[in-house]
């Protein structure tokens, strides 16, 4: 660790050390779920409270990752210097990972994956149409495309933030890239990453066999309520602030 560690508030040290185990952990639902090859995804959390986020180390194997060695860093990118992991770089994403959070201050978590099926609709530029009831209720309509952007500048972090803003989607396909995913936490992003491959495989497979039917608006509008409002427990990160982006639906 180089450089002298900020003093931190102790409820602001106690939110930073339940981020760094959360993003740690969650890391394993990428390879569980079959979504990463190698080291290609990562996970970050942005710290309650604070203008700061978790990622992990860029190119280390899944296996090492724990909390010790997740990346803390400020709201521009930057690594907190002295703090723990800071002697190694953060994730090649970290510069979009750190737009979001500045321009999309409801966002908990994203998470990148190269996930095998998302990945293929990305690489034909084509938005996966929603016709499928897990993704009105998950996605509450298709899945976007967002523009050809490499690593390097900010293009990534502003091609998510453009594309996501005013969508219900959490998931963006990007150009050529692969899916970026956003959540009112990081498990709520990670979940969002296993969805939209399953979703990319299932629509996929349906439209190698036959036409795909649309589910009309109005439908995906009443699913998309039910499941943000209705569905699982009371408390669910995803209820927080769904009515606002649930529209006029009705149940
Ligand atoms: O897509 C890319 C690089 O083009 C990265 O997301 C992927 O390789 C994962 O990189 P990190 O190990 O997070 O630096």
């Amino acid at each position: 660790m180089s450089g002298t560690a900020p003093e931190f508030e102790p409820e602001t040290e106690a939110a930073i050390a339940q981020v760094r185990d959360d993003v740690a952990k969650l890391h394993g639902e990428l390879t569980r779920n079959g979504l990463v090859v190698w080291t290609g995804g990562n996970v970050s959390g942005r710290v309650p409270g604070a203008d700061l986020f978790v990622i992990k180390p860029s190119g280390v194997s899944y296996d090492e990752l724990a909390p010790e060695n997740m990346i803390l860093c400020d709201l521009d990118g930057n690594v907190i210097p002295g703090t723990p992991g800071s002697d190694r770089s953060p994730s090649s994403d970290t510069a979009a990972h750190a737009y979001v959070y500045r321009h999309m201050p409801e966002v908990g978590g994203v998470v990148h994956t190269h996930s095998t099926f998302a990945v293929a609709w990305a690489a034909r530029g084509e938005e996966i149409p929603c016709v499928i009831t897990a993704m009105a209720d998950e996605f509450g309509g298709p899945i976007p495309i967002g523009p050809f952007a490499i690593i390097g500048d900010d293009s990534i972090g502003r091609g998510i933030v453009e594309t996501l803003t005013g969508h219900r989607s959490r998931a963006v396909l990007m150009q050529n890239h692969g899916p970026f995913t956003i959540g009112k936490n990081a498990k709520d992003a990670v979940k969002a990453a296993v969805m939209v491959e399953d979703v990319a495989r299932s629509v996929h497979f349906a439209r190698e066999a036959g036409p795909l039917i649309p589910i009309p608006q109005h439908a995906i509008d009443r699913l998309y309520d039910r499941y943000q409002n209705v569905y699982g427990q009371t408390g669910d990160a995803r209820r927080e602030g769904a009515a606002e982006q649930s529209g006029d639906a009705s149940r």
